[in-house]
C-alpha cells in the first residue's frame, strides 16, 4: 500500500533506532507484502479486461488454504502478543498485517520519534490525497510509540486532529511524534505529518492515560 519501507534509517539523525519491527525475509513477510500488492493492483487494474472472475476464484482458494491452517483465534492472539512488545500484527507498522502501510518508526536521540512513508491508492480520501482517518491512524500510533520511547505510555483518551492542508498521496511524508508532559496518569503527546518540503499537513495533540489492557495468555 506504500512504497517498500526504507529500513536503513537513511535520512534519520545519527543514533536513531528502529522502534517498530523491520522487514525480514520470512515467508510471512513476503506473503503479506504480496497481499498488499494484490490490494493495490485490484484497485488499479482494468475492471473490464482483467478476468476478475478467475482472480476472485484464485484469491478465495488462497483464503481457504490459510483458513484451513489457522489455529483458534485465542491461540493466535496469545502468539501475537508474545515477545518483547514490538508488534508485527498492528494496522500501522505490522509487517504481518496486509492492511498496515507498513510504517517503521525510529526513536531519535532528542527523545522524539519519526517515521517516513509514501501513501498510495488504497488509502485515498479526496482525489490524490490521504484519507483523513488514515492520517489520524498514523498519528495515533506514532504518538503511542513516542510515549513508549519516552518511557511512559497509555491508552488514547483524546486525539485532537487539525487538518492544515490536503496530505498528498505518492509523495514521501514524515510522521513525527513527541511526548510533551506527564501529569500523574495523564500523558500529553503531540505530532504531525509533513511533506518532504517541511509543510505541515496534519497536526495532533493527544491525551493518553496510563492504563494497560492485559495481554492474552
Ligand atoms: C522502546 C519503544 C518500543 C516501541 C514499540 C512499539 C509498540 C507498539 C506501540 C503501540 C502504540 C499504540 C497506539 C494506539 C493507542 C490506542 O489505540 S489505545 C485504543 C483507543 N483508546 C481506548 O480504547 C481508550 C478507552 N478508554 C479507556 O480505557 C479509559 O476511559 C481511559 C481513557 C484509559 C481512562 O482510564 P481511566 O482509568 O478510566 O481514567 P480515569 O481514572 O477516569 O481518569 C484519569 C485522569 O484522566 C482524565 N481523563 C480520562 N479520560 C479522559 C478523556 N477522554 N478526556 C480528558 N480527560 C480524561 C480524568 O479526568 C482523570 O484526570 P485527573 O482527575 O487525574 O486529573
Amino acid at each position: 500500500m506504500t512504497t517498500p519501507a526504507d529500513t536503513s534509517g537513511a535520512g534519520m539523525p545519527a543514533g536513531s533506532v528502529p522502534l517498530t519491527s523491520v522487514p525480514q525475509d520470512a515467508p510471512v513477510d513476503r506473503a503479506t507484502a504480496a497481499a498488499r500488492r494484490v490490494v493495490e493492483a485490484l484497485l488499479l487494474t482494468d475492471r473490464a479486461n482483467a478476468n476478475l472472475e478467475r482472480v476472485a476464484e484464485e484469491l478465495n482458494g488462497i483464503a481457504e488454504h490459510l483458513e484451513q491452517h489457522a489455529p483458534a483465534v485465542r491461540d493466535r492472539m496469545v502468539d501475537m502478543w508474545g515477545g518483547e512488545g514490538v508488534t508485527r500484527h498492528d494496522p500501522v507498522t505490522g509487517l504481518e498485517n496486509a492492511i498496515a502501510l507498513p510504517l517503521i518508526v525510529y526513536g531519535l536521540p532528542d527523545g522524539s520519534v519519526r517515521g517516513e512513508t509514501t501513501v498510495t491508492i488504497p488509502y485515498q480520501g479526496p482525489p490524490g490525497c490521504v484519507h483523513g482517518g488514515v492520517s489520524a491512524l498514523l498519528l495515533d500510533h506514532t504518538l503511542g510509540v513516542a510515549n513508549m520511547w519516552a518511557g511512559r505510555d497509555g491508552m488514547t483518551a483524546q486525539l485532537n486532529v487539525r487538518y492544515h492542508r490536503p496530505t498528498p498521496l505518492f509523495e514521501p511524508l514524515q510522521i513525527n511524534g513527541r511526548q510533551e508532559s506527564v501529569d500523574g496518569r495523564k500523558i500529553r503527546t503531540t505530532g504531525d505529518i509533513r511533506t518532504a518540503e517541511g509543510e505541515v499537513c496534519v497536526s495532533v495533540e493527544g491525551l493518553f492515560v496510563d492504563k494497560k489492557v492485559p495481554r492474552p495468555r
